[in-house]
């Protein structure tokens, strides 16, 4: 019987019997499996030493086949960072369910991102290609701004609870975790390619942490 797809995006009818059109689904994964080995080269060399001739090899694809999902080296770095930037709010759903008060759930999302920033090579593609901005002839998302304004809500719940240290103003406490963080990430991938990240993000943001909490 045909029905139509709920989790595929332009929505289409499928036969449910046959399952979902196979071409459509090689070409999903086909642009998932470039954008991966994009976020890879773009991670461990850095956006002016990649060509798309490097992604198409790394995918073992012809540099035509890379282009028809992604017309240039920029649509490249653009898709990376916007992966990078679609982590956050799947995470914030995940920890909401588990119902922590608003200065823990701020606290648990960035301990989670430091295990993220360790282990999801897209998530460091993208930190890398936000440093590389003035070289990269795009637009890109404004980088931090997502981060503080998602900090700050939780801080004004956390204000409006009584649970926030007296005289803390929440958008500058956001933005405090957000240079805190941001500088924090950035010193353990310089001296130890992140690897010390979740302990350096205790550190620091055990202590942001303790000055917030009332
Ligand atoms: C959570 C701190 C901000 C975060 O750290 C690295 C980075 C990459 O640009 C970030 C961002 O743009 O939001």
């Amino acid at each position: 019987a045909a029905c139509t797809s709920a989790t595929a995006f332009p929505a289409r009818t499928i036969d449910c019997a046959r399952g979902p059109a196979p071409k459509q689904d090689r070409s999903i994964r086909t642009k998932a499996l470039v954008l991966r080995a994009a976020a890879e080269l773009f991670a461990a060399r850095g956006f002016r030493h990649t060509s798309v001739k490097d992604v198409a090899d790394r995918v073992e694809m012809t540099k035509g086949a890379v282009y028809f999902h992604y017309p240039s080296k920029e649509s490249l770095a653009v898709a990376v960072v916007e992966h990078h930037y679609a982590r956050w709010p799947e995470l914030l759903e995940e920890i909401r369910e588990e119902g922590l008060a608003p200065l823990d759930t701020a606290a648990e999302m960035l301990n989670r991102a430091a295990v993220a920033f360790r282990d999801d090579v897209v998530v460091q593609a993208g930190a890398r290609l936000q440093l590389e901005r003035p070289e990269i002839d795009a637009t890109l998302p404004t980088p931090y701004v997502d981060w503080t304004e998602l900090l700050t809500g939780l801080l004004t719940a956390a204000r409006d609870e009584g649970r926030l240290r007296e005289g803390v103003e929440p958008a500058a406490a956001a933005r405090s975790l957000v240079a805190g963080f941001f500088g924090m990430q950035h010193i353990s991938d310089v001296l130890e390619h992140r690897a010390d990240i979740v302990e350096r993000w205790r550190e620091v943001g055990g202590l942001m942490f303790f000055a917030l909490r009332a």
